[in-house]
């Protein structure tokens, strides 16, 4: 028998960018959590703790800080890739770079009508996220990028029911064709390719989940996931597939009848734990395949 080392990959995870533009009085702010990984054969720094090929941590943190301020960050895809390529080209053992940028989005403080020059308050909606794998190298380069979004905290109180559901000894759950559909929603899409207008299509993406979530009504949350991938795919052929996880965030009927009271779908108690997790892929059928998209990921079926 012999003990061979397996998978491996190293990087500096979460560090905190925030970068400000301050080329007039009225300022800018971008705010990253910015995560990297390296993978190649590192296998003498594992089998004998030889640092020679070791690209340090520390450094991979200080070019994410050095590339915010030399390259400026456009959009997080663009960022990302920038500095996934710069690891994968300068690092001799490096055959892959998985860079994942998360960005916390601030709104200027509105003094008077007026959105503060210098001042803002994080607007807490949701995280735009993106995960940029490249292999190779210029000559031989693959990019895969997976953006998303986090936290989309999204409820709707009626156009939702669930009913005609499998029963069996243990089922308790009473059928309703008017509940409370509540979850906060991560969403991760797959670009085909990267020649995309970054911003616009996250923002588009956002827009199209949110108007499906309002507007078809609801059998099922997985319904829902469906019909929201489902759209976001007919819209964007730029995007190759969706994967969902959705917690379903119970909202209970609250018994008032001991106090008197009837209570037609206005009082609720949300319960936290435990709830149903929902998870799906929608994707085209004729997709490229997803190659590396989604090394690192966990968390989606
Ligand atoms: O939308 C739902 N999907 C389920 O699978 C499920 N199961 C459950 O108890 N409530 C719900 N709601």
């Amino acid at each position: 028998m012999a003990i061979v080392l397996g998978r491996n990959q190293y990087g500096k995870a979460e560090c905190r960018v925030v970068r400000v533009y301050r080329d007039g009085d009225r300022h800018e702010i971008r705010d990253l959590n910015v995560s990297t990984s390296l993978r190649g054969d590192f296998t003498a720094a594992h089998v004998g703790g030889d640092q020679a090929d070791v690209l340090p941590t520390d450094t991979q943190k200080n070019t994410a800080f050095a590339f915010a301020k030399s390259k400026g960050v456009g959009a997080i895809e663009e960022y990302a890739q920038a500095l996934a390529e710069h690891f994968v080209d300068r690092v001799p053992k490096v055959t892959g770079a998985r860079v994942e940028v998360e960005e916390y989005a601030w709104r200027r403080i509105d003094v008077d009508g007026r959105g503060h020059d210098h001042a803002f308050v994080r607007s807490g909606e949701a995280v735009r996220n993106t995960v940029v794998n490249v292999e190779g190298t210029t000559a031989d380069r693959r990019t895969w990028v997976v953006s998303g979004v986090s936290d989309l905290v999204i409820a709707k109180t009626t156009g939702s029911e669930f009913k005609g559901f499998l029963q069996d000894e243990y089922t308790t759950l009473a059928e309703t064709d008017d509940r409370v559909l509540a979850t906060s929603l991560v969403a991760r899409w797959r670009y085909a390719d990267t020649n995309v207008d970054w911003d616009a299509t996250h923002a588009a993406v956002v827009r199209d989940l949110l108007a499906v979530f309002a507007e078809r009504h609801s059998r099922a949350l997985q319904q829902s996931l469906y019909d929201m991938g489902e759209a976001v795919l007919e819209r964007h052929p730029e995007i190759a597939e969706i994967r969902f996880s959705a917690p379903n965030k119970h909202h209970f009927l609250v018994d008032l009848a001991p106090f008197g009271q009837e209570n037609p779908g206005e009082v609720f108690i949300a319960a936290d734990r435990p709830y149903g997790l929902i998870e799906a892929t929608v994707l085209r059928d004729d997709a490229p395949a997803p190659g590396s998209a989604w090394h690192s990921t966990p968390g989606f079926c």
